[in-house]
């Protein structure tokens, strides 16, 4: 049973792709044709080869039907770009062109420029030209030069052009993805959160999307109607029963819910599962049982329970839900996940949007509980904190959402991942499983009862873990830390871990640090963390983040990513280049959200 994700039923953003080219004839453009288009051909192959959509197809580039020698074919490229769903463009020159005739003019859309480094025909300063024509026009543009001089008609794409290329698609593609779509919030404010309370602008004006509201109430009112498909809730409630685990009951003998309350919980939990999912993405089999205004959805790429306190005061807690829908794969098999913050913490379900869209990876989201220094650890259990974690470890915790993906029971070269769904073998997911137990939820926390999924990440992954703030006045930021899941001794983390819910799922992670500011010491990091939650994705996509952000104009305020790897529009140079951060403040403020 497959449930269409109204993700894939819609086309999916493509990559427009502009040769453009020095419009004289008799001689000049006559000769650059060829080499020109084949530039186009390189860059389509390279990034189809390259990137995936999140069903697992390769992404698509339409490449303009002519070379763009002047405003006339600039338009019918733009002409055709719209009628193709094109959400990014890529112009590529090896010449001199006229740059405002021929420059890319729409202003949403995520743009670069490869000007080829040759010297026969002047394609760097068509690209330097067309830049500062994006500059004046406040059309930010990403500049791509390659390092080293390339013979006249080589087809090659150097190194460091394709590793731009790749980072500046992977983004754009983000941004072309997520415009249109909804944050779904179901309930409102949990427990005094302000992540929780949904900001329009920030959602319509730097991200394209739209806020969908629905009460928690109606997911009582499914239950009870029942407004689900009766056949996949038989099929879920088996594959539950079979492969989710139930963990020991945690709380207070006296307090401890009968075996029958459990049963009921479990049989709740799993229908909100269904109708959450149902209601970000729609369903077409609830039109076949009457119900054609619900098999609709509200074309959430994105979503957020508030759960506590109204719902779980009295219902089964949302940790399955969560964890189930953010993991890649169910009861109907592998899948991509759909993202749900726990606790309606939209500006950390950004940051998960985020890190899907640039990995097609299921995302970890956590409370960022402890900082244990060295010192610490070794008081509370002996052990002198080594390798990775030798500076200090984050505790990352919370009941809830994390993807049961963040076990780290993937693997590649027998190294711990999280991998798209399309990666991920039928033996990862039982791993996947086994590595997870259900716990009784904490009844102190949650009166309503349910169960929290509890699981410890394998250490040794490459993760980074990242947050939107919002400040009054400046607007939205984002934050972001690159660094390792850890390995303790497993008394060590158990001593750790029962001084918190040991119900809930770890993660314990180590920062890379830089000696600097936010990345002086693993404290610094905990210290300077914008709020309560986190949103881990595998991977050090750092960069990407950096570059995704500079597009929607979302200035970094914490980052540990390398100089070197850092790509922004070219203007931002503009606003100043020996204080980079200050400068790429600077620049979104300047410019603004990219949908005003
Ligand atoms: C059960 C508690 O209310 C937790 O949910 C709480 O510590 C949080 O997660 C706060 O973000
Ligand atoms: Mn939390």
């Amino acid at each position: 049973m497959t449930i269409e994700n109204s993700r894939w039923s819609q086309e999916f953003p493509k990559i427009g792709i502009r040769p453009t080219i020095d419009g004289r004839r008799k001689g000049i453009r006559e000769s650059l044709e060829e080499q020109t288009m084949n530039m186009a051909k390189a860059v389509a192959a390279l990034l189809s080869e390259t990137l995936k959509y999140p069903n697992g197809a390769p992404i698509e580039c339409v490449i303009a039907d002519t070379c763009i020698g002047g405003v006339a074919e600039a338009a019918a490229a733009a002409t055709k770009f719209a009628k193709s769903c094109v959400g990014v463009s890529i112009t590529v020159t090896p010449c001199w062109c006229y740059g405002t005739e021929t420059m890319d003019m729409d202003p949403s859309t995520p743009k670069a420029i490869w000007g080829f480094n040759g010297t026969e025909r002047p394609g760097a300063v068509y690209l330097a030209a067309v830049l500062s024509g994006h500059a004046q026009k406040g059309i930010p543009a990403f500049g791509i030069y390659g390092q080293e001089v390339q013979d006249a008609g080589t087809t090659d794409i150097p190194h460091d052009v394709q590793e731009k290329l790749v980072r500046f698609a992977k983004a754009g593609l983000a941004v072309a993805q997520m415009k249109g779509k909804s944050y779904l919030s179901v309930g409102s404010v949990s427990m005094g959160i302000a992540g929780s309370i949904v900001n329009e602008e920030l959602f319509q004006n730097y991200l394209g999307m739209r806020n969908e509201y629905v009460d928690m109430s109606e997911l009582v009112r499914r239950i009870d109607e029942v407004i689900y498909d009766p056949a996949e809730y038989e099929l879920a409630m088996s594959w539950v029963k079979e492969n989710c685990v139930e963990g020991p009951d945690n709380n207070p003998a006296s307090i401890q819910t009968s075996r029958e309350k459990k049963d009921q919980d479990w049989e709740t939990v799993v229908k909100m599962s269904l109708i959450v999912r149902d209601l970000m993405v729609g369903n077409p089999r609830l039109n076949e049982l009457g119900f054609g205004e619900e098999a609709l959805g509200h074309n959430a790429i994105l979503s957020g329970f508030q759960g506590q306190r109204q719902w779980t005061d009295h219902f089964p807690n949302g940790d399955f839900m969560e964890a189930i829908l953010n993991t890649s794969f169910d009861w109907n098999g592998k899948r991509a996940p759909y993202l749900v913050a726990t606790e309606n913490d939209s500006l950390n379900g950004v940051a998960m949007l985020f890190g899907h869209l640039l990995t097609n990876t299921a995302q970890i989201f956590a409370d960022v509980r402890t900082y244990w220094s060295p010192d610490a650890v070794k008081r509370v259990t002996g052990h002198t904190l080594e390798g990775a974690a030798a500076n200090g470890i984050l505790h990352l915790i919370n009941s809830g959402p994390a993807a049961l993906d963040g076990t780290g029971e993937q693997s590649r070269d027998g190294q711990p991942v999280m991998k798209p769904h399309w990666e991920i073998t039928d033996d990862e997911v039982e791993k996947c499983l086994e590595a997870t137990s259900w716990r009784p939820a904490s009844l102190e926390y949650f009166r309503g009862g349910g169960f929290s999924s509890d699981f410890l990440t394998r250490g040794g992954m490459p993760v980074t873990m990242s947050r939107i703030n919002l400040v009054k006045g400046l607007g939205p930021v984002l934050q972001l830390a690159e660094g390792y899941t850890v390995d303790l001794p497993a008394d060590v983390h158990k001593t750790l871990d029962d001084r918190t819910d040991s119900t809930w799922p770890t993660t314990w992670f180590a920062p890379i640090l830089t000696g600097e500011g936010s990345f002086t010491d693993v404290y610094s990091v905990m210290d300077n963390w914008g709020s309560n939650h986190g949103a881990i994705s595998y991977g050090h996509i750092g960069a990407d983040l950096i570059t995704l952000a500079a597009m929607l104009r979302i200035p970094v305020s914490m980052h540990n990513v390398a100089k070197d790897q850092i790509f922004r529009p070219r203007v931002w140079s503009n606003f100043g280049t020996s204080d980079p951060e200050g400068a790429d403040y600077r620049a979104c403020t300047n410019f603004g959200p990219l949908y005003k």
